[in-house]
This record gives structure tokens, C-alpha cells and sequence, in this order.
């Protein structure tokens, strides 16, 4: 497995090794004493989820708020997607910037995006299965969000305007700078 922290100091591109025969492939899609080893932290995930998603899908950004924020380890199961990760870390100074990177079920790659960021992805393949580890409980009460195409952060999600397919509740979501009173 190989970690490459991006310029967002914590936020780690991860890379499993893959072994390939002529069966097939493996790899450790997560190794928890390699993973911390590796990115110098002490993550312990608790919960898993999936989601399924249409090309022109964008979910996000998400975070949880206070005690209850998730650090996340994001990866493709099927199809491909841009995944982004916004520094909403108000001490950082990268504070407000983010990385694009393209995942999919062929490069295998994944992103760890810690505590303190937002988060989304847009969906480029027909579908995707989006399959992703979080260190903190899902708690409705906590969500925050920010509007995906808020102008400030510059995100190219790689979807023409009219093929987004976006929630009612993501649409109407404050721009980083509103919630953040930038
Ligand atoms: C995130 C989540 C949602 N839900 C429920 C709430 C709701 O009824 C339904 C769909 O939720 P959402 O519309 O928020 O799903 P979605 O837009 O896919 O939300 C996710 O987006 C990506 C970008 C993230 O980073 C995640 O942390 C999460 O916020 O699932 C859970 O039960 N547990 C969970 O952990």
C-alpha cells in the first residue's frame, strides 16, 4: 500500500498493491495497522456505507459538525468518479482549498479525507458504487453542508451544468463563504 499526502496537510491518496495471477487480482483494500503506520495517524473506522449513483450525479459537500465529524476512506467500486475534498479546517492554511481526484474501480485508488473537510463526488461513468469508511457515526443532527458549485471554491466536477443531477436538499445548501462567513 502507498499514501501520498496531497498539498491539504492529513488528506492522503492511497494506493493498495495489487497482486495479479491468472485468476484474477487481490488486494488489502484496508489495513488498519498499515493504513495509520503509513498516513501517522490513529484511525479507527466504525462505519461503512455504499451508495449507487447515475452519471451527472453529485452528492455533496458533506461533513459532520464538533464532536461528531468523520474522517473518511472513499473508493469506487464500480465505475468511475472525481471525488473532492475541501479544507474547512478555519486554522488551516490551505483553509478553503481542494484536491480532485479521479477513483475508479480500475485505478483502485482511494481517498482519506480526514476530520474538518467537506466532501462530494460527481459521477462520470452510466453508474458508480461508491463504497466509503467513516471513523464517526452518522448523526442527522450534525450534517453540515455547502453548496457543490459555491464560486469561491472553483471545483471543476467534470459534469456540463445541464446533465448535474443534484438532491433538493444539496441544492439549496449555503455557499462556503456563507457558511463560513468568509
Ligand atoms: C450519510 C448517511 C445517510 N443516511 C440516510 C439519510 C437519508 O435518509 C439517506 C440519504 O442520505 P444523503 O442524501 O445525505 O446521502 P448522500 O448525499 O450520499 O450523503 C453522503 O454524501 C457523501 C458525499 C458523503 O461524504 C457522506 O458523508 C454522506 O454525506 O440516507 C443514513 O442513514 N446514514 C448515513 O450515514
Amino acid at each position: 500500500m502507498k499514501a501520498t499526502e496531497t498539498h491539504l496537510k492529513g488528506c492522503f491518496i492511497i494506493e493498495p498493491r495489487k497482486f495479479e495471477d491468472e485468476r484474477g487480482y487481490f488486494f488489502e483494500s484496508f489495513n488498519e495497522k498499515t493504513f495509520n503506520d503509513l498516513t501517522g495517524t490513529n484511525t479507527h473506522f466504525v462505519q461503512d456505507n455504499q451508495s449507487y449513483s447515475k452519471r451527472g450525479v453529485i452528492r455533496g459537500l458533506h461533513a459532520q459538525a464538533g464532536s461528531h465529524a468523520q474522517a473518511k476512506l472513499v473508493r469506487v467500486l464500480k465505475g468511475e468518479v472525481i471525488d473532492v475534498a475541501v479544507d474547512a479546517r478555519p486554522d488551516s492554511d490551505t483553509f478553503g482549498q481542494h484536491v480532485a481526484v479521479h477513483l475508479s474501480a480500475e485505478n483502485n485508488k482511494q481517498l482519506f479525507v480526514p476530520r474538518g473537510f467537506l466532501h462530494g463526488f460527481s459521477v462520470l461513468s452510466e453508474e458508480a458504487i461508491f463504497f466509503y469508511k467513516c471513523d464517526n457515526f452518522y448523526n442527522k443532527e450534525s450534517e453540515q453542508g455547502v453548496l457543490y458549485n459555491s464560486p469561491e471554491l472553483l471545483i471543476d466536477w467534470g459534469i456540463e451544468a445541464e446533465a448535474e443531477i443534484v438532491s433538493e436538499k444539496d441544492i439549496i445548501l449555503p455557499t462556503f463563504n456563507q457558511l463560513f462567513n468568509v
